[in-house]
């Protein structure tokens, strides 16, 4: 009758067994697994498989040595081997991707007799580049299918973004006839014609971004991309990558994929860089570097790429007190001063008021699909009081909210209150009957072309027209016999145009 085996002998053979099966299954995964490296707990490599070398060339290593005794998160990007060593957690099937390729990985933490982490094992199951016939192939497959639609997506996604980075507005579309305006105008298409670097000044809501816009669509890349960034929206931490890029790799998380940087999306376009005076001075240093070679590196990249973007800047802050005052870098303000455009706040063009309203109301009428509401003549003289130290889009608020809130069709000074409950009525002028006076024949003709006194006559008759009208343009049409479209020509074509102010 066999000897039955004391508990203890049992106990002894049992470590054995296990013993024997751990090293048996290490050297059946070293052989199964592509590659296998193992790290102690201080996260440095202590050995790598036969199969592993075959990934150090693309990793950037030559020689085994190099790699090995590093810590693994320096020589392999992306990897969760640091999380498994911390947590004692096993990750049994990741995908992991970097430098190398994609790859399906196992992670194992190594723990001695007390349990205790001493160290991890990862081990390279399959290359979604290579086809082993492994049993794994169906789910790399799966795998490289998604990847494709994924990057299809992308693609498509990355088209409709250059189509809506079409600008949407051209310089037309800055309204206003004042002679501020006209020269404003004047140097914007000037400007359009050239590449260099435009620098919009003005105080907020000025218009800064619709001239930005418009400067691009009259210039010759107009069919390329237009792209915009906010330097005062975005931290501090995150504006290089915002502007140069992220290499492939360089960063766990969203960015280990890598990513664009705008100047690169602006690549052949215009590149908007809106609040520049809220710009770090250690990104002003990087930013003029990019704008004299016209040359990026993208974040964790060893590659510059070349690239051909026009910089249209602007800001509401006083650059050159921010240069005297040490906070901003008077070599860059320089760079981008070469063709400076002031816009005029609103108060300065009060001529432009009632073109502005009009222009405003009609696109609050056609993107609330209300019907399109008109200022009374009191309404407009109330509004010419006004300082306006929001410009456009404070007159725009304010013309929507009373839009929105009054019942008729026509807003008067009332209206305009409740959204703006300061607004003073203002005089109205009767600026037309002055010039109407003076239209009286002169004692002798010489000193006035015909044309010159014509035009007089007519811009005095049509100001009548308007003031009978209270501002009303369709009436005012209609009194002086001609269509709606020829008033807004004539008045258009007449700088300096002030019919109620
Ligand atoms: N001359 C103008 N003609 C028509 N719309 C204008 C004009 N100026 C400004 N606007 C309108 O006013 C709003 C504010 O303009 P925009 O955003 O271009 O100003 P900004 O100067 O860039 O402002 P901020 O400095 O605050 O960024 C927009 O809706 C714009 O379309």
């Amino acid at each position: 009758m066999p000897l039955k085996p004391s508990a203890a002998a049992l106990l002894r053979d049992a470590d054995e067994v296990l013993k024997l099966a751990a090293r048996s299954m290490f050297d059946t995964f070293a052989q199964a697994a592509l590659g296998m490296l193992v790290v102690d707990k201080r996260h440095r490599i202590v050995w790598i498989s036969e199969g592993y070398k075959r990934f150090l060339p693309a990793l950037g290593f030559e020689h085994e040595d190099e790699f090995v005794g590093k810590p693994v998160e320096e020589v392999v990007p992306n990897t969760l081997m640091v999380q498994v060593l911390e947590t004692g957690q096993p990750m049994l099937v990741d995908l992991l991707t970097n430098r190398a390729g994609t790859f399906l990985v196992s992670r194992l933490p190594l723990r001695d007799d007390s349990g205790q982490v001493i160290g991890a094992v990862g081990l390279v199951f399959a290359n979604h580049g290579e086809h082993h016939e492994t049993t794994l192939q169906p789910l790399m497959l799966k795998f490289s299918q998604l990847q494709q639609d994924l990057e299809d997506a992308q693609r498509l996604l990355a088209a409709e973004q250059v189509k809506n980075r079409r600008p949407k507005y051209t310089i037309a579309s800055f309204i206003g006839t004042s002679p501020a305006v006209m020269e404003v105008k004047r140097t914007a298409r000037r400007a359009a014609s050239s590449d260099a670097t435009v620098l919009l000044l003005g105080e907020t809501g000025t218009g800064k971004e619709l001239m930005a816009q418009a400067i691009h669509a009259a210039s010759g890349r107009a069919s390329k991309p237009f792209v915009g960034i906010n330097i005062a929206a975005i931290p501090d931490s995150l504006l290089e990558a915002e502007f140069f890029g992220v290499a492939p790799g360089a960063y766990t998380g969203a960015d280990r994929k890598g990513r664009s940087g705008k100047f690169k999306l602006a690549d052949g376009g215009t590149l908007f860089l809106d609040e520049i005076g809220d710009m770090p001075m250690a990104v002003q240093a990087k930013l003029l570097r990019v704008l004299q070679e016209q040359e990026v590196e993208p974040l964790g990249s060893n590659r510059v790429e070349r690239i051909n973007v026009r910089v249209i800047a602007a800001t509401s802050r006083d650059l050159p007190a921010m240069v005297a005052a040490g906070q901003f870098r008077a070599d860059l303000f320089y760079r981008l001063n070469v063709l400076p455009l002031r816009l005029p706040p609103l108060r300065e063009r009060v001529a432009d008021l009632d073109a502005l309203a009009e222009h405003l109301l009609d696109d609050i009428a056609r993107r609330s699909h209300m019907p399109h509401k008109s200022l009374s003549a009191e309404a407009l003289a109330a509004l010419a009081q006004h300082a306006w130290p929001g410009n456009a889009r404070e007159l725009r608020n304010v013309l929507e909210q009373a839009a929105l809130m009054s019942d008729g069709m026509t807003l008067n000074v009332g209206d305009l209150q409740q959204a703006l409950p300061g607004l003073q009525p203002g005089p109205i002028s009767t600026a037309p009957q002055h010039q109407a006076a003076a239209l009286m024949l002169p004692a002798e003709v010489g000193h006035k072309t015909l044309p010159a006194a014509v035009a007089e006559l007519e811009a005095a008759y049509i100001a009548q027209a308007l003031a009978q009208t209270g501002g009303n343009k369709q009436a005012a049409a209609k009194l002086l016999g001609i269509a709606r479209a020829t008033l807004y020509e004539k008045m258009a074509s007449k700088p300096g145009w002030q019919p109620n102010v």
